[in-house]
């Protein structure tokens, strides 16, 4: 790998005597992989865990190691593939359950589905991103974690600050940003870095910060994290913040290997020594920075009753499902799921999606997935979705079908399943090993498959 020489001279001037260790690590170290186990599952991955280089020390379900992308483990989302400084960030970023958490640069979705996971799926999670594919890659990962009290939104920040002001209790600010941290995992990134890059990328990320700022509740929790070293996009960042709005920085706890910020390269402000530095030549990771703070100030006065009440029920019966829909829906949840329990029914097209409590005006923005989705509505039928399936309990269903791996793999490629003493006709969770994996539809001891299209393999 060939680092552009300006990149070179830029971090001997800034590290001096340990410069040659950091180019070295930078260059020819070891990229070490990395994985979370999912804890809103009912079980744990054994198969991925088995074949593991060991635990984090830092992050609880955090794991060394690889996942395999065709694995039972993965496709049922019980691990997340995510390397280990990327892993603190949520870890440090710590929310809370039942609280409204925004995570503004989301996709694909690594830190999104440790946020939901701390906070054992309950209060509400906004994960956003700006670009609309990229927003799509984000909702199949949310979606395969099985969380119910997610929306993702694809929305720029300066659009989505009209519709949340002082909301939320926690943001997640994963910003766009130079990328030199990566470039031993992603060599590819070099070619777009240049001396004014980070400049560049700063001025994006104080458009961002500016939003998220907005955004958050007075006594709030902002943490701001970027995967690169730029001091720029770092402390100068994080001495930005503390120059222009009213914050107190939290004190990040630093393990052996995990460095402080350096007030040196920014204003001098010893307070920038709380934020957390992750330099390869220190720590099993990638580059990462990480800071965090809390907003001082008084909570709002909020709406009064009346004004809530008008707002909250004109949303609902825009979105809300008909007679006949509810009637669908009730038919099937009866019988399969008698347990479950929805937030707000709401219906986007012919799709039924579970709003979580507490998410304002989904009309007014635009929402990739308005919670999770139950199914779809087809002439006069309910056709349940993977996503219900995947954030199903297999002990909470009443019509389970049970099948090995080889089987699963048959499931898994789209082909029909043959049940020996087949029980009565009608939709049955497809589970292997634990392992909710989709819908089928028996009929005469024949399980049709219903896993989409587009992701068999
Ligand atoms: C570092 S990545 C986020 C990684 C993600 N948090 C994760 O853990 O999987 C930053 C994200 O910000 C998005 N982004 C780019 N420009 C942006 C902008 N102007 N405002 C908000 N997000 C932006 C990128 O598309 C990218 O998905």
């Amino acid at each position: 790998m060939q680092l552009p020489t300006a990149f070179i001279e830029k971090y001997q001037r800034l590290l001096k005597e340990e410069a040659p260790a950091f180019l070295a690590a930078l260059t020819s170290g070891t990229v070490q992989s990395g994985f979370r186990a999912n804890p809103l599952k009912q079980g744990q991955p054994t198969a991925t865990i088995e074949a593991a280089a060991g635990q984090s020390p830092y992050v609880t379900n955090g794991y060394l190691g690889k996942v395999d992308g065709h694995s039972l483990d993965h496709v049922t989302g019980w691990v997340y593939s995510q390397e280990p400084s990327a892993m603190l960030v949520g870890e440090f970023a710590d929310p809370q359950p039942g609280e409204r958490v925004l995570d503004l640069c989301a996709a694909p979705g690594g830190k999104s589905t440790h946020l939901i996971a701390k906070m054992n799926d309950e209060g509400l999670l906004v994960a956003n991103e700006i670009f609309k594919n990229r927003a799509q890659v984000l909702a199949e990962n949310l979606e395969r974690w099985g969380a119910k009290h997610v929306v993702v939104a694809n929305e720029s920040p300066d659009q989505l600050e009209k519709q949340f002001p002082a909301f939320f209790d926690r943001i997640l600010v994963d910003a766009p940003c130079s990328g030199e941290g990566m470039f031993r995992k992603e060599p590819a990134g070099i070619e777009y870095w240049n001396e004014d890059y980070p400049a560049e990328c700063a001025n994006r990320q104080r458009h961002i910060l500016t939003s998220a700022l907005k955004m958050l509740k007075p006594g709030g929790t902002l943490v701001y994290s970027t995967c690169t070293f730029a001091p720029e996009e770092d402390e100068q960042m994080a001495a930005w913040l503390l120059n222009n709005y009213d914050l107190t920085m939290v004190e990040l706890e630093k393990a052996p290997g995990m460095d402080a910020g350096r007030p040196e390269w920014a204003d001098g402000n010893p307070e920038l020594t709380k934020a957390l530095r992750l330099f390869p030549h220190h720590f099993k990771g990638e580059g990462h920075f990480i800071a965090k703070f809390v907003k001082n100030g008084e909570e709002p006065v909020l709406p009064t009753k009346k004004n809530k009440k008008k707002k909250g029920r004109g949303q609902r019966s825009k979105f809300a499902p008909t007679k006949e829909q509810q009637a669908l829906w009730q038919d099937f949840q009866t019988k399969v799921l008698p347990n479950y329990e929805a937030g707000q029914l709401v219906v986007f097209g012919d799709y039924l999606y579970d709003l979580p409590v507490g998410m304002p005006a989904i009309d007014q923005m635009s929402l990739i997935r308005p919670g999770l989705q139950l199914g779809v509505f087809k002439k006069n039928r309910f056709e349940p979705a993977l996503a219900l399936a995947l954030a199903t309990k297999p002990a909470t269903c009443t019509q389970v079908v049970e099948v090995d791996e080889p089987a699963w793999r048959t499931y898994v490629h789209g082909d029909t399943l043959t049940i020996q003493d087949a029980p009565k006709n009608g939709w049955y969770l497809v589970e292997c090993d634990q392992h909710a994996a989709g819908w089928g539809k028996l009929v005469n001891g024949t399980l049709k498959n219903f896993f989409p299209k587009g992701l068999r393999f």
